[in-house]
C-alpha cells in the first residue's frame, strides 16, 4: 500500500493580476497542506490567468510571472506538500504554456504544454509554442521539457490541458515510461453538457493508460469565458473524486498508487501495448530525481474505504434531475459570468436593466439578481436597477409584469416615459428626409435607440454596468436593433436560443413561484414597437427559428438539406411553409452579420456562438451563390 493524498484546487484569477493570483493560490496551498495533501494542484496559467490572449507577446506579462512563481515556492518552502502550478515562460522567443513543478521551496521543473487548441473559442497556437516530445531544455536553471518527477511517494507526469484531449498526447509515451500520476491542469471554459464529456474523457484516459489522473480546473469568469472549476481524480479508469463546480477552494481524496501498479500488472492488453510501443522504437521520458526535494508526510493517511462502506453496494446516486443540471448550470455560469465581469473591471457599482416585461430582459433580470444574493446577501436588490421605458406602444400588461417582478426581487424599478422624446425624434429624422416620413421600421428603431441611448446616459454618470438583454435566435437574424437594444455593456444571454431563454424562465417560475414570471409568460413574446406584434408571426415559430440556426450555423448544411432534416421533425408544418422559413431564415442570417460583429462583449456557454472575435468567423460581405442547388 503506498497511499498518496491528491488535493485539487479552483482558484478564481484574473488576467494579468499576478500577486493577487499568487496570493489566493497561497491561501490554498496552506490549507492543502494542513490538510495532509501530498500533492496539490492548481490550474493552468495559474499565475497570468486565462486567457491572456495576445497579451502573452508582451515580454514583461512573461517576465513577471516568474518572480511571482518564486515567491510561490519560497511561501511554501517549509510545506511538506508537492504543488503544480500553470506559469507561462518565454524559451529564445517562444511563448511556453507550463505546468510547474514546485517543492521544499524550489521550481523542481518545468513541463510544457506539447497540444495547443486552436478551434472554437481558443486561439493558443496564435501565441505560444508547442513542447516537444523528447524536449531538455534549461530556463533560469531550470530544467525545462518532457520530463517525469520521481518523488518519495511515486512518479508524477504534469501535463497542460489540452494534452489530455488528444488521443496521441503525451500521456502514452509517460505512462508507458512508468508515470503513475498524471496532473493535468486545466483552464476549459464552461460549455452546456461539457461537464459530462470531461468526466467520461477523464476516465477513459486514465483506464487507456492504466494511471490515477488528477485534473484541475480553472473557476471563474475572464471576458467572456466563464470557468466552471470541477476537478476530477481518476484511479485507472474508477471516479474517486469529483470537486465543487463554480467556487473557489479544493477538495482532497487519498489513492493507493500501489493499486495503479498491480492494475497496469493486470492489464495484459495495456502491457502488449507497451511492448509493441517499445519494440518500434517508442523513446522513454526522462525523469527528474526529486526525492531529496521533500520529504512528503503520509504516515497518517488510511486506506480510501466507501462512505457507505459497502465495497460492492453503489453509491447513493446524488445527481440532479437533467432538467434542473441544465438550468442550474446555465444559471451559475451565467451569474458568475455577470458578476465576475462586474468585480473584475473595477468599473462599476451598480447593475443596469432595460426592463420590458418581456423574456428576455426578465431573465437578464433573474441572472443578475442571482449573482446579487451572493454578493449582497442583505440586500441583493440594491444592487440592481431596473427601467421601464414605454412609448404609446407600450402595453399596461408589460408594465405590470415588470413592476411586479422588481418588487418582488427588491430592484428598484423607476418609470421613463420615451414617447415624447419618440415623437421629437421621428420629426427630427423626417425634416432630415426632406420632409417625408419615417419608415415603419425606422419608427420602431427610434424607440429602441432611445431606450438605449438612456441607458448609456445613466451608466455613464452612476457607473452602472448596463446589461444587454438580446437572446441568440434573435441575434442570428438580426431581429434586434443597431444602436439600440443590440448594445450594452455586457450581453448576458445572447449565447442562448429563444427556446431555451422560455425553458429557463418556465423552470424558474416552478421553483421560486414568482408572479411576475407567471405574468410576463402570460404574453406572446414580441417587442411592443409597433401595434400588436407578436415575434413568431413576424419571423417564425422559435422551434422552427432554432432548429434553422442549429443546423445552418452548426451542422452547416444547405438551405436544401435543412429542408429534409426539418419535415420529420416538424410533420404538422406544409413544405411549403416549411422551406419558406429555411429561406427565409438562410437569407435572414446572412444579411445580419453585420449586426452581431458590432454586438457587445458577451457570455458563453455553448460552442456554438455568434460572436466573430471567439467562436464563429464568417465574413460580413457575402454572395448567396454558394448555397445555391447546381
Ligand atoms: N451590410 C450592412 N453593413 C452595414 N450596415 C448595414 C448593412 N445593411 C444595413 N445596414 C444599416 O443598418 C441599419 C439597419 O439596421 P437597424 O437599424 O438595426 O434596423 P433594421 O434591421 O432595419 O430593423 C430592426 C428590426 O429589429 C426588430 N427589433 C428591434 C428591436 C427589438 C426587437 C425585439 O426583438 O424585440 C426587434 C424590429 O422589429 C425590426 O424588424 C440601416 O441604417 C442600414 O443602413
Ligand atoms: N418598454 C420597455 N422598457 C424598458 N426596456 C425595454 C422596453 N421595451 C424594450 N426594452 C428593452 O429592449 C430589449 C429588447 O426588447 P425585446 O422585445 O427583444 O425583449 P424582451 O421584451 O425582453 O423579450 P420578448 O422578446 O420576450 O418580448 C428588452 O429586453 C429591453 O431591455
Ligand atoms: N485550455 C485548454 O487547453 C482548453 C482546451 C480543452 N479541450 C477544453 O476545453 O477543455
Amino acid at each position: 500500500m503506498r497511499l498518496v493524498k491528491v488535493g485539487i484546487a479552483s482558484v478564481n484569477t484574473t488576467v494579468g493580476a499576478f500577486v493577487r493570483n499568487t496570493d489566493r493560490a497561497l491561501v490554498l496551498a496552506k490549507r492543502m497542506s494542513e490538510d495532509g495533501v501530498t500533492v496539490g494542484v492548481f490550474q493552468e496559467q495559474l499565475l497570468a490567468g486565462y486567457p491572456a490572449e495576445d497579451m502573452v507577446q508582451w515580454q514583461g506579462f512573461i517576465d513577471r510571472q516568474w518572480p511571482e512563481l518564486e515567491r510561490f515556492a519560497r511561501e511554501t518552502a517549509a510545506l511538506s506538500t508537492v504543488f503544480v502550478v500553470g506559469v507561462g515562460v518565454a524559451l529564445q522567443g517562444q511563448r511556453l504554456n507550463c505546468a510547474a513543478v514546485v517543492a521544499g521551496g524550489r521550481v523542481l521543473g518545468l513541463v510544457p504544454k506539447e497540444k495547443l487548441p486552436t478551434y472554437s473559442v481558443f486561439y493558443e497556437a496564435r501565441t505560444f509554442g508547442r513542447g516537444q516530445p523528447g524536449m531538455k531544455e534549461r530556463y533560469r536553471g531550470v530544467p525545462l521539457g518532457d520530463y517525469l518527477f520521481q518523488f518519495d511517494f511515486g512518479l508524477v507526469a504534469p501535463e497542460v490541458c489540452e494534452d489530455i484531449w488528444s488521443a496521441d498526447g503525451p500521456m502514452r509515451r509517460r505512462t508507458y515510461s512508468g508515470a503513475e500520476l498524471v496532473v493535468n491542469i486545466s483552464a476549459s471554459p464552461f460549455r452546456l453538457g461539457f461537464v459530462e464529456t470531461r468526466r467520461e474523457l477523464i476516465a477513459t484516459r486514465a483506464a487507456d493508460h492504466q494511471c490515477t489522473i488528477a485534473y484541475c480546473n480553472a473557476v471563474g469568469s475572464n471576458d467572456g469565458l466563464i470557468f466552471d472549476g470541477g476537478g476530477f481524480l481518476n484511479q485507472n479508469g474508477r471516479h474517486v473524486m469529483e470537486t465543487p463546480r463554480f467556487q473557489e477552494g479544493f477538495a482532497a481524496a487519498v489513492v493507493d498508487l500501489d493499486r495503479t501498479l498491480r492494475l497496469r500488472g493486470e492489464a495484459t492488453t495495456w502491457r502488449v501495448d507497451r511492448e509493441a510501443w517499445l519494440t518500434t522504437g517508442g523513446q522513454g521520458t526522462a525523469v527528474l530525481d526529486c526525492t531529496d526535494a521533500v520529504r512528503t508526510r503520509r504516515e497518517s493517511l488510511t486506506y480510501p474505504v466507501p462512505a457507505h462502506r459497502s465495497f460492492f453496494l453503489p453509491t447513493p446516486d446524488k445527481r440532479r434531475p437533467a432538467r434542473e443540471a441544465l438550468c442550474e448550470d446555465i444559471l451559475d455560469a451565467l451569474s458568475l459570468g455577470v458578476g465576475d465581469y462586474f468585480e473584475k473591471t473595477r468599473a462599476f457599482k451598480v447593475l443596469g436593466i432595460a426592463l420590458s416585461g418581456g423574456r428576455d430582459s426578465l431573465l437578464t433580470l433573474l441572472i443578475a439578481h442571482r449573482y446579487a444574493k451572493r454578493a449582497r446577501p442583505e440586500n441583493p436588490g440594491s444592487l440592481i436597477q431596473a427601467f421601464y421605458m414605454p412609448s404609446r406602444f407600450s402595453s399596461d400588461s408589460t408594465r405590470d409584469a415588470a413592476e411586479t417582478i422588481a418588487r418582488e426581487l427588491g430592484v428598484a424599478f423607476q418609470v421613463v416615459s420615451i414617447d415624447e422624446a419618440f415623437e421629437r425624434e421621428r420629426d427630427v429624422a423626417a425634416r432630415m428626409l426632406g420632409g417625408v416620413p419615417v419608415t415603419p421600421i425606422t419608427e420602431q428603431n427610434i424607440q429602441a435607440r432611445l431606450r438605449a441611448q438612456r441607458m448609456w446616459n445613466w451608466s455613464n454618470s452612476c457607473g452602472g454596468l448596463f446589461l444587454q438583454t438580446g437572446n441568440m435566435s434573435e441575434k442570428s437574424v438580426g431581429y434586434t436593433t443597431i444602436g439600440g437594444d443590440l448594445m450594452g455593456a455586457l450581453a448576458v444571454i445572447s449565447n442562448l436560443p429563444k427556446t431555451v431563454v422560455m425553458y429557463l424562465l418556465d423552470y424558474l417560475q416552478e421553483v421560486t413561484g414568482y408572479e411576475g414570471i407567471r405574468k410576463v409568460l402570460a404574453k406572446p413574446a414580441g417587442p411592443e414597437l409597433a401595434h400588436n406584434q407578436v415575434g413568431e408571426e413576424e419571423l417564425m415559430p422559435f422551434p422552427i427559428l432554432d432548429a434553422c440556426f442549429y443546423l445552418f450555423a452548426s451542422e452547416k448544411l444547405t438551405p436544401s438539406e435543412m429542408l429534409q432534416a426539418l419535415t420529420p421533425m416538424f410533420p404538422e408544418v406544409e413544405a411549403a411553409r416549411l422551406g419558406g422559413y429555411v429561406d427565409k431564415f438562410v437569407r435572414l442570417f446572412t444579411q445580419s452579420i453585420y449586426k452581431w460583429v458590432q454586438s457587445p462583449l458577451s457570455l458563453h456557454v455553448g460552442n456554438l456562438d455568434l460572436d466573430r472575435e471567439r467562436a464563429l468567423q464568417l465574413p460580413v460581405v457575402t454572395g448567396s451563390e454558394w448555397m445555391r442547388e447546381t
